[in-house]
């Protein structure tokens, strides 16, 4: 696997870090913030994911002696690069726990480190966060709708390269049950799991000697895969043989596989043929380019499907490919600062912040957030980020911060959850959510809104700034 190391970043960062280092900036206190700005695959909500990863990556960043021998190479000076040897990362991050739902707008991580260390690992940050937290959502969606059915991954073969492996860390996050991806099981301890391929049924003379061959081999782990020649003329039927073969032997077929032709058809027909011959116990899986809509209409056919394998949709994030989020300078030498922009929607929300989330009294979120200023108790009102007519009262509602410390000093300053964890809190964050706001298709937009005293801060600045232009 890609050892993560400092040049694991883009060319333009150490370029301006060299700058900062000449003209002794670099260790002046700098605040950046990662948000995005629209949730992927036309959602109500994200999943935040990869903070884990992120917090290790960060905890071993260095320069290695390649590293500093490519940047040489590359005119880069002494002087600096004696700097970059002893580089570590020694920052502050606050941020929402790996698994909160996050909504555009609003800061989901907020780094707090001398400007040179936190320019030096915007890259890194955006890569591990952003991708993770899109295949995250995007599990998450399939869960949704799969009712209570296992989810596997079964997509590293047509993952962008080795991003097939961070991608099944995100879809146990997102609510998978298991990948087949060895390496992630084994890094990540989640389930491996897995059934055959079409070449092994092809390899044997005939489907059954080919079933044979398995279960006597593996008869705790077989899953028979029917489609290869004549779904329910010839694979189920030799599944079933295979099946009582085992069933006389004490053993038992775990479940048969399709993975072509119209599933539900199909998946009803096999039901009933197994059931007939009395393998109630033989379970379904059926893979073949599923996604979330596939899934859902399936369920709405009231396939028996026990197990989709998802792959290509799962891990490409398809239709979406990437999220959006970025990563923005809101502060420095102590004070705020702001980028605007010609589209208002873009102009950046300056200083050192705090996002609260609300909840009515009987502690259910309402399906809003607060972005304050950090020192601020919460205001009684939070104001639309641009419409001057539109606010929300918040006296009736209580507030929870979502940004907390998970890393100081560059040592990460609480337990790290596993992934169960982080699965299940997903789960009851989602079963929190008012349905509007999860509703699959054209959900609710969940509401992001500004506190009085940051609208005023972005606003005077905004202002003193175009005038300076
Ligand atoms: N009953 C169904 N309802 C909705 N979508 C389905 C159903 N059955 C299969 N699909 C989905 O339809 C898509 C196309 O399936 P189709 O049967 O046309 O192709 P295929 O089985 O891949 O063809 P081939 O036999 O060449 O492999 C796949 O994404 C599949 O998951
Ligand atoms: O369709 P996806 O969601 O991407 O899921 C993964 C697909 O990968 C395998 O097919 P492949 O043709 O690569 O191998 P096989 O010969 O084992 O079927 C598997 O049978 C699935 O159809
Ligand atoms: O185990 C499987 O059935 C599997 C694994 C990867 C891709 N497709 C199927």
């Amino acid at each position: 696997m890609l050892n993560i190391t400092g040049n694991y970043t883009d060319l333009y960062q150490i370029s301006m870090a060299q700058v900062y280092f000449h003209e002794n900036k670099h260790l002046n206190p700098a605040v950046f913030d990662y948000f995005f700005r629209k949730n992927p695959f036309q959602g109500g909500y994200t999943v935040f994911a990869g903070l884990g990863t992120l917090l290790n990556a960060l905890e071993s960043l260095r320069f290695s002696e390649d590293d500093l021998r490519f940047l040489a190479n590359q005119g880069f000076k002494a002087d600096f690069l004696g700097y970059l040897a002893d580089f570590r990362f020694t920052g502050t991050l606050k941020s929402c726990h790996e698994g909160d739902l996050v909504f555009p707008g609003a800061p989901v991580v907020t780094v707090h480190a001398d400007l040179i260390e936190a320019q030096l690992i915007e890259t890194l940050l955006l890569n591990t966060l952003n991708f993770q937290s899109l295949i995250a959502t995007k599990a998450a969606r399939i869960r949704s709708v799969a009712g209570v059915a296992a989810l596997l991954d079964f997509g590293l073969r047509r993952a962008q390269g080795a991003g097939g492996y961070y991608a099944s860390r995100a879809a146990v996050i997102g609510g998978f049950n298991g990948t087949s991806h060895v390496k992630a099981a084994q890094d990540f301890e989640v389930p491996a799991v897995g059934t055959m391929a079409h070449s092994f049924v092809q390899s044997y003379d005939n489907e059954l000697s080919a079933f044979r061959a398995f279960a006597e081999d593996q008869p705790n782990n077989t899953v028979l895969l029917v489609d290869s020649y004549d779904t329910l003329k010839s694979g189920v039927p030799n599944a079933i043989t295979v099946g009582l073969e085992m069933a006389a032997r004490g053993h038992s077929l775990k479940a048969i596989r399709l993975d072509s032709g119209d599933l539900a058809y199909l998946s009803k027909q096999s039901r009933q043929m197994l059931d007939s011959a009395g393998l109630h116990h033989v379970k379904i899986a059926a893979s073949n380019q599923l996604d979330e809509h596939v899934i859902k209409s399936l369920q709405e056919q009231q396939a028996p499907i026990d197990i989709f394998g998802v792959g290509t949709s799962l891990v490409i994030g398809r239709p979406d490919g990437a999220l959006d989020g970025v990563y923005k300078l809101a502060q420095y030498r102590d004070k705020p600062r702001i980028k605007l922009s010609e589209n208002t929607a873009k102009m950046t929300l300056p200083g050192h912040k705090q996002v609260l989330r609300l909840y009515n009294s009987q502690n259910q979120p309402i399906g809003a957030d607060v972005v304050t200023l950090a020192d601020e108790t919460k205001p009684d009102i939070m104001l639309h980020s641009f419409e001057p007519f539109k606010s929300m009262d918040l006296h009736k509602l209580t507030a929870k911060p979502l940004l907390k410390p998970v890393m100081k000093a560059g040592q990460c300053c609480e337990t790290q959850p596993t992934l169960k964890d982080i699965a299940d809190h997903v789960q009851f964050q989602l079963t929190q959510m008012p349905q509007d706001y999860r509703r699959f298709d054209n959900p609710h937009e969940y509401k992001v809104g500004l506190s009085p005293g940051l609208k005023h801060q972005r606003d005077s600045l905004a202002q003193q700034l175009r005038r300076q232009a």
